[in-house]
C-alpha cells in the first residue's frame, strides 16, 4: 500500500474509532445525556478537580463530617458540589431517577424504578387537585412518574441550581412542566408556608442530611394535618457490625462516595419520626425478600463501567470533558462496589420505606 494512502487509512480508522467511542459508546443508557455532554454542574472546566479535592477532604472520614455543628453546617454545601460533579454523569449512566429499586422478573430497570416511584403515589393516595411536595427532586426522573401517575401537582426542592435547571428542561420536554415545579433550596429550611400541600415524599434523598430531626420537622411543618408523608431511607440493618471491619469499610466507602454524613441505623427512623410528632403508619424493608435484588444492576454494569471509563479518559484526553472528570468516575465506580457488597451481605438498606401521618390534632397546639 502507498504511504499516502495506508495514512488516509490510519485517518479514517482513527476518526471512526474516535466516533465510535463518543457516539456510540458514550451514548446515554437511559436518553437524555451523552458523554460528550459530561459538563460536571455549574463548576467551571478550570475548577472541576478541585472542587473534586475539596469534596473528597471533606467526606473522607464521613462521621467526623457531622460530629460538630460546625462541619454539619457545611455539609449542605458539600453535597451541593458533589452534585455539580455527579449529575451528569448519573443521568449518563443511569437515567433520570437517582435512586434504586427491587429488580421485577421479566421487567426492565426502567419498569422497576416506576413501579418504585408510583408505589410512593399510590400510599400518598394522590390525585387531582393535590399538591405534593418532593423532597430532595434530583432532575425529576420520580417527580414526572408521580405527576403522570396521579394526576397531582408535584413541587419538588433540591439544594442544587443545575438539576433545578435540568429538571426543569426535563419537565418542558415531557409536556408536564404545567403539573411540575423546581425549586432550589435546603430541604432544612424550606422556602413553603405551614399546612400548605397534601402529601410529601422523599426517594433516597434525606440521608444527606446530618440529623434526620430537621428535614423531618420541616416536612411536619408544610404538611397539612391528616396527610401523609412516604420515605425511601437509607439505613444500616440489623445484620451490621460496628466489629466487623468488612461491614465497617463497605459502610465508609458508601459514605464516602455519595455525599453522606453517616448513615443511619434502620431502627432510628421511627423514633425520630415519632420525636417531631408524626404518627408511624408503616414501616417496612422494601430491600428484604420476596424483594428481588435491587444491586444487581450495579452488578451488571461491569463491562458498561469499563466501557464508561474508557469513554471518560478518551474525552478527557481530547479536552471535551473536563479535568477531573476521571477522578469523579472512578469514585462512583468505588462506591458501586462498596454499594455492592452492602447489598449482597444484606447490612444496607437504600429502601426502608416509612409512611407517616401528621395528626390531625396537632400536639404543639
Ligand atoms: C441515592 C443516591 C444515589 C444512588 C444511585 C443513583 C447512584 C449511586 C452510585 C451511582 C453510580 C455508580 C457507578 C457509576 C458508573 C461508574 C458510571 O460509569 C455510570 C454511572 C454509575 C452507574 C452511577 C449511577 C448512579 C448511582 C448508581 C445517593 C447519592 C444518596
Ligand atoms: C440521590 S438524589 C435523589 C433524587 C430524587 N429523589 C430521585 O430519586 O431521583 C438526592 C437529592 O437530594 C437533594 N438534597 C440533598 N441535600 C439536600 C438539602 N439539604 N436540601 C435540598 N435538597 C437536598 C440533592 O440535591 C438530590 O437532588
Amino acid at each position: 500500500m502507498e504511504p499516502a494512502t495506508m495514512a488516509w487509512t490510519a485517518g479514517l480508522v482513527g476518526a471512526g474509532l474516535v466516533y465510535w467511542f463518543v457516539w456510540v459508546m458514550g451514548a446515554a443508557e437511559v436518553k437524555g445525556k451523552r458523554a460528550v455532554d459530561l459538563k460536571m454542574g455549574s463548576i467551571t472546566r478550570d475548577k472541576v478537580q478541585d472542587k473534586y479535592t475539596q469534596y473528597w477532604s471533606f467526606f473522607r472520614r464521613p462521621k467526623e463530617t457531622a460530629t460538630t455543628q460546625a462541619s454539619a453546617d457545611k455539609v449542605p454545601a458539600f453535597v451541593d458540589t458533589f452534585y455539580n460533579l455527579v449529575t451528569d454523569i448519573y443521568e449518563w449512566g443511569w437515567g433520570q431517577s437517582f435512586h434504586f429499586s427491587p429488580s421485577l422478573p421479566g421487567r426492565s430497570h426502567r419498569d422497576a424504578t416506576r413501579v418504585h416511584e408510583e408505589r410512593v403515589a399510590d400510599l400518598l393516595g394522590a390525585k387531582p387537585g393535590h399538591r405534593v411536595l418532593d423532597v430532595g427532586c434530583g432532575v425529576g426522573g420520580p417527580m414526572r412518574a408521580i405527576a403522570a401517575h396521579s394526576g397531582a401537582r408535584v413541587v419538588g426542592i433540591t439544594i442544587n441550581e443545575y438539576q433545578v435547571n435540568r429538571a426543569r428542561a426535563h419537565n418542558r420536554k415531557a409536556g408536564l412542566d404545567a403539573q411540575c415545579e423546581v425549586v432550589c433550596g435546603n430541604f432544612m429550611a424550606m422556602p413553603f408556608d405551614d399546612a400548605s400541600f397534601d402529601g410529601a415524599y422523599s426517594i433516597e434523598a434525606t440521608c444527606h442530611a446530618p440529623r434526620l430531626q430537621d428535614v423531618y420537622g420541616e416536612v411536619y411543618r408544610v404538611l397539612m394535618p391528616g396527610r401523609l408523608y412516604v420515605s425511601y431511607e437509607w439505613v444500616t440493618t440489623p445484620l451490621y457490625r460496628a466489629d466487623d471491619p468488612a461491614h465497617v469499610e463497605a459502610i465508609h466507602g458508601i459514605e464516602r462516595g455519595d455525599a453522606l454524613p453517616g448513615l443511619r441505623r434502620q431502627d432510628e427512623i421511627a423514633s425520630i419520626a415519632q420525636e417531631v410528632g408524626f404518627e408511624v403508619v408503616q414501616e417496612l424493608d422494601l430491600a428484604l425478600p420476596p424483594s428481588l435484588p435491587w444491586w444487581t444492576r450495579l452488578k451488571m454494569g461491569r463491562l458498561a463501567y469499563w466501557r464508561n471509563s474508557l469513554v471518560v479518559r478518551v474525552l478527557t484526553l481530547l479536552r471535551i470533558a473536563p479535568k477531573g472528570v476521571v477522578e469523579v468516575h472512578e469514585m462512583l465506580y468505588e462506591t458501586a462496589q462498596h454499594l455492592t457488597l452492602g447489598g449482597e451481605t444484606g447490612i444496607f438498606s437504600p429502601m426502608h420505606m416509612v409512611v407517616l401521618r401528621k395528626p390531625v390534632a396537632d400536639a404543639a397546639e
